[in-house]
């Protein structure tokens, strides 16, 4: 045995030389094994604790390509300490052994990392690894001083949850309680978004750095939109002349105009200076000078709002903090060693800049990895150049860094990525702002082969459905541009008859139990509006069974006819007696107990299925049902628990509870529906590729490609930054008026070609969350000329590879 404290990396030619108790003992002191031969390892693996091992990934074995030079050769190699480069090459080259990663899991340097890596190349997992390699090497190495910065709040949960899995995995193996000490730390460790990130530092940092102490982060959201209007009446007074020409524009349509113009100053993080210095160009309605005159005047203002009320917005913390140069190191309290960030290609130039502040002034090592060809969120001010910035930052303060990639992907079958390859070369020769050349190409690291590969067709209602029906029990994915895509889609799949688990955002308020409690509420408040009645009597707190036709013989234009009929139906009344004995709060939970609607709704919901598609698979349609009254009841309770939060369990009113969630209901975007996870194999995924970026399925589907990538809008903004001075440029079409100024005529041409390229990324990124296969809508053959939607851009696998 030897001293390794994390891995062993083992080369034996010949299996019968390993011995099982000694691997076993490497992994039940908790240290990885790295196993190379040139024999196949099934027999080895019928031992249990290596065969769980194997499983858990404490066990990697590859199989070597054999070469009768390194016939003879064996070699152990402890926690990465590399004395044979060549050795470890020629196992890269010959089997699924991966060089690079093993290289950046166990690198001792102690500059920086920058990895930029293709799809599927392992690059959340190196990082996770990498996490382990220096937990194990440092025995003193808290968790809690590694920051590890993810792109989206999911991304985060994926990467703690991962991490966690890990941990577990050893503790499984070798019952050590360290590993549970371990996971508890790793529950403290920094993992989120920059923008959580930036508000925790400013708890811990923000006094020393000349914020005041009860200094806050918050949204202007609204106040902005106030101060627009503000200075939109203020204009039309100061300056009637120019104000008249848009006179007859609709007021929310010039607000809007502003709001876009505001939120792309925003996304770059351009400081309240520039903007005081910003250039609006010139057009021929004169609406540069309302801009020049309403944006500046409302940044002003906010600032100043912002200074009394002692808050900053997120961006203005990170262009406050890029900012602070001469400050040093011994005034940090956070204790930060190692920062770790994940999806870098998509933050923006002052994250960047926030980013290698925080590696020179904390002394920490970076580790940041990304994919340029995945950079998909510059709406929001991503720069595809942000790792050249990184590197140029980190220059300039003098801090040394390491450049690697990565090129074996694990994700998708051979078949799959040797078309993808030939394709995405093929994208260079009509679309300028993707680059992909040899050193971009992904390497198959996978034996197991999957002949479907990339298939084009014309997937109209019938494909589409005998695609489903062959599919639906696999992992599967249907990938779109937009969250309005995504509904079309649910609503598309589901009326032939299958089910959908869309990852659509924010739609809580909006979900079937709220509105139907909302419609509950109403019986109380408003029990003489018919139309509300009707919805409730329909809803799963009523009794449904009032039938059109019923309702129609019963017309009379004398009474109102309807609240009558429904009075026959109703037995809500003898609820209204408990008013004034108990709380609004406390009645409505009485009748949910009662009525129980979530198993109400199950059984409409189920017999409904049943007459719709009689032909359906029964089970199926039942595991449907009884996952959708677990979401019902999971968002009800989630709800009730909001409404006692915010009021207690008493004091609210009826009224009250109306108005609370009336304005929910219409303004609240940010909370997500619970979703069951569990016993839902049989739903299709359906999301944005922004949702699906940094996930992967077995089958992805790709029904609606044919949108074009240039739409324009109602206003478009560009911002261009020109030697310290920043440019606006915009286009605006409110209908009956439309003009652009000269910055937008000039650089428009330049940001139609951004455009494209960034909806070319979004279509790698698609075809890349594959393992085995995508369908895709489009001919058999690409458009050779241009690039104006996807479909131009796909064609069958068949044809790519001959
Ligand atoms: N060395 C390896 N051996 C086997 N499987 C691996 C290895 N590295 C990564 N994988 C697997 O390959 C898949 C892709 O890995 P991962 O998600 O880490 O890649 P990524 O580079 O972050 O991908 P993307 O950028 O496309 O999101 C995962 O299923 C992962 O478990």
């Amino acid at each position: 045995m030897n001293e390794a404290k994390y891995s062993v990396l083992l080369f034996l030619s010949d299996i019968q030389q390993v011995r099982a108790s000694e691997l076993r003992q490497y992994i039940q002191s908790g240290r990885k094994v790295y196993l190379l031969t040139f024999d196949d390892p099934e027999e080895l693996l019928e031992d249990p604790i290596l065969h769980e091992a194997h499983k858990k990934e404490l066990l990697q074995v590859s199989v070597v390509r054999y070469a009768p030079e390194w016939e003879q050769a064996w070699a152990v190699i402890e926690d990465g300490k590399v004395n044979d480069s060549q050795l470890l090459d020629y196992l890269d080259q010959n089997s699924a052994f991966n060089k690079g990663q093993y290289e950046l899991e166990h690198a001792y340097d102690r500059g920086h990392y920058i990895v930029k890596a293709g799809a599927g190349t392992g690059k959340t997992t190196t990082m996770i690894n990498r996490i382990m390699f220096l937990k194990h090497m440092q025995g003193d190495l808290d968790l809690r001083s590694v920051v590890m910065i993810t792109f989206t709040n999911e991304a985060a949960a994926n990467m703690r949850s991962k991490l966690l899995e890990k941990l577990k995995n050893y503790y499984d193996l070798t019952k050590d309680k360290k590993y549970l000490e371990w996971m508890e730390e790793a529950g403290w460790m920094f993992i989120g978004t920059i923008h959580s990130f930036a508000r925790e530092f400013l708890v811990t940092e923000g006094q020393t750095l000349g914020f005041s102490r009860s200094m806050e982060v918050r949204s202007y959201k609204h106040e902005r939109r106030r101060l627009i209007e503000k200075y939109i009446d203020q204009f039309s007074v100061e300056c009637p002349e120019i104000y008249e020409r848009f006179r007859h524009i609709p007021h929310y349509q010039i607000i809007r105009s502003f709001i876009a113009m505001i939120e792309q100053l925003h996304n770059k993080s351009v400081s309240v200076e520039a903007i005081g210095q910003l250039h609006f160009g010139a057009d021929s309605h004169g609406f540069h000078e309302f801009a020049d005159y309403v944006i500046k005047h409302v940044i002003r203002e906010l600032d100043e709002q912002k200074k009394t009320e002692e808050t900053l917005e997120i961006s203005d913390l990170i262009s406050r903090l890029a900012s602070l140069k001469n400050l040093s190191s011994d005034q940090l309290r956070l204790s930060i060693r190692y920062l770790f960030v994940d999806e870098f290609q998509d933050t923006d130039e002052s994250q960047a800049a926030f980013i290698s502040w925080l590696a020179e002034k904390y002394g920490c090592q970076l580790f940041a990895v990304g994919d340029v060809k995945q950079s998909i969120y510059r709406f929001r001010g991503a720069d595809y150049t942000a790792f050249l910035q990184l590197q140029q930052q980190l220059e300039t303060a003098n801090q040394v860094y390491k450049e690697y990639s990565l090129q074996k992907n694990y994700r998708s079958a051979p078949t799959l990525l040797t078309q993808l390859n030939v394709l995405f070369q093929k994208w260079t020769k009509i679309v300028e702002k993707f680059p992909f050349d040899d050193t971009d190409k992904l390497i198959p690291a996978q034996e197991e082969s999957c002949e479907e590969g990339l298939v084009a067709l014309d997937m109209d209602d019938a494909t589409l459905k005998y695609l489903l029906r062959r599919l639906y029990r696999e992992d599967v994915a249907v990938l779109v541009r937009s969250n309005r895509e995504v509904l079309e889609m649910v609503d598309r799949i589901e009326n032939m008859g299958f089910f959908c688990e869309a990852a659509v955002s924010g739609t809580f308020y909006r979900s079937l139990p709220v509105r139907e409690f909302y419609l509950l509420i109403r019986r109380f408040t408003h029990p003489y509006v018919p139309k509300d009645r009707y919805l409730f009597h329909q809803s799963s707190y009523g009794e449904n069974g009032l039938t059109i036709a019923k309702v129609l013989s019963a017309y009379t234009p004398e009474t109102s006819f309807i609240l009558d009929l429904l009075q026959t139906f109703d037995n809500m009344g003898r609820w209204e007696c408990e008013w004034n004995m108990s709380s609004a709060i406390a009645v409505l939970q009485n009748i949910i107990d009662e009525v129980r609607p979530h198993e109400v709704f199950r059984l409409r919901y189920y017999n409904q299925l049943r007459s719709r598609f009689p032909d359906g698979d029964v089970e199926m349609q039942r595991k449907e049902a009884i996952a959708k009254m677990k979401e019902y009841k999971m968002n009800l309770d989630r709800l009730i628990f909001f409404i006692k939060k915010e009021f207690g369990d008493f004091h609210a009113s009826f009224y009250d509870l109306e108005k609370f969630l009336s304005i929910k209901m219409a303004t609240d975007t940010s909370e997500n529906e619970r979703k069951v996870t569990s016993d839902v194999n049989h739903r299709i995924k359906v999301m944005t590729v922004h949702k699906a970026k940094g996930l992967e399925f077995d089958y992805v589907l790709m029904p609606l490609t044919r949108h074009p990538f240039i739409k324009q809008g109602k206003t478009d903004v560009i911002l261009i930054s020109d030697r310290a001075q920043w440019k606006l440029g915009y286009s605006i079409d409110w209908g009956d008026m439309e003009f652009k100024n000269n910055y937008y005529n000039e650089y428009a041409g330049s940001e139609k070609k951004e455009m494209i390229g960034e909806e070319v990324r979004l279509l790698y990124v698609a075809l890349t969350r594959a393992r085995k296969a995508v369908y895709v809508n489009s001919s058999s053959q690409m458009n050779p000329y241009q690039a104006q939607c996807w479909s131009d851009l796909l064609e069958s696998g068949e044809m790519l590879v001959v």
